[in-house]
């Protein structure tokens, strides 16, 4: 689906300090794929270089087989930034909307009903006309996933959706969003501070170490059966790369 080769980064004009350095990783079509690591690494810079936001200093990303620019990825990867960005003056329905509006990919009719019907799937049909500050946070985050749906592009790109959310309400979207998965067919880059999280949802996790002196990733595949939920958090496996992770995460902190 995508691979990236070698990726620099630097906002310094004269690159004197680089915030990504010779960084590659690759994710294939259907795969949930987290990247954790610690503040200030450069997980959101590198989301924001794939989304086509930034053109990277240095290195090549491959997507849908050939090497892309920025401008040939902006607005066709979809980007689901860590705020829920919903406009406050729009309902449900008017702000799931806003991708089409832009696209004007399909008829309005057509993309209402396509909306409607993801609404019930979520479990949001009797919100459709309600406005985002009448709902949740937890309703609100869906909304915002929905709408990243919407845009109907395959890689989606999810920077810490659930980490505002409180302890309960993260736990409900985990149960949630991996009831879902199986049934969406979307490949999907997540950027996490949780470990468990990143455990539960994915299929591999890059580790980025934001250092000069360490590997820029380290990679993990997630050993556990699919569908998932919540129990699986006992089970010896998930204890183990936990632990490693977690050993790992530090070690990055301490180098
Ligand atoms: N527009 C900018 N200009 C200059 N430096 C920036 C800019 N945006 C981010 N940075 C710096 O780049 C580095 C990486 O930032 P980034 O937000 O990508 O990290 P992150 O790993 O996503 O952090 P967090 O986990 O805290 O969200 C940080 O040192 C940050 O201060």
């Amino acid at each position: 689906m995508i691979s990236i080769n070698d990726l620099s980064y630097s906002f310094d004009p004269q690159r004197k300090y680089s915030v990504l350095s010779e960084l590659s990783m690759k994710v294939k079509h259907g795969e949930f794929v987290s990247v954790i690591g610690p503040s200030g690494c450069g997980k959101s810079t590198l989301f924001k270089i794939i989304a086509g936001l930034s053109e990277p200093t240095n290195g090549d990303i491959i997507w849908q087989e050939a090497s892309s620019t920025a401008t040939t990825r902006l607005g066709n990867i979809a980007y689901m930034p860590q705020q829920d960005l919903l406009l406050p003056w729009r309902t449900v329905l008017d702000n799931c909307l806003l991708p089409w509006e832009v696209t004007q990919n399909r008829s309005k009719a057509e993309t209402i009903s396509m909306i409607r019907e993801m609404l019930e799937r979520f479990g949001l049909a009797e919100v459709e006309q309600a406005y985002p500050n009448e709902l949740s946070g937890g309703m609100r985050q869906r909304i915002a996933f929905l709408r990243t749906l919407v845009t109907g592009a395959e890689l989606m790109l999810l920077d810490e959706p659930f980490g505002a959310l409180d302890a309960i309400t993260k736990r409900e979207m985990h149960k949630w969003l991996t009831g879902l998965w199986d049934g969406l067919a979307k490949t999907v880059l997540f950027i996490t501070h949780d470990l468990e999280e990143a455990i539960l949802l994915s299929d591999r996790i890059y580790l980025m170490s934001g250092s000069q002196s360490k590997a820029p990733m380290q990679e993990f595949i997630v050993d556990l059966p699919r569908p998932r939920h919540s129990a699986m958090n006992y089970d010896p496996r998930f204890l183990k790369l936990r632990e490693d992770l977690e050993r790992r995460l530090y070690d990055t902190h301490t180098s």
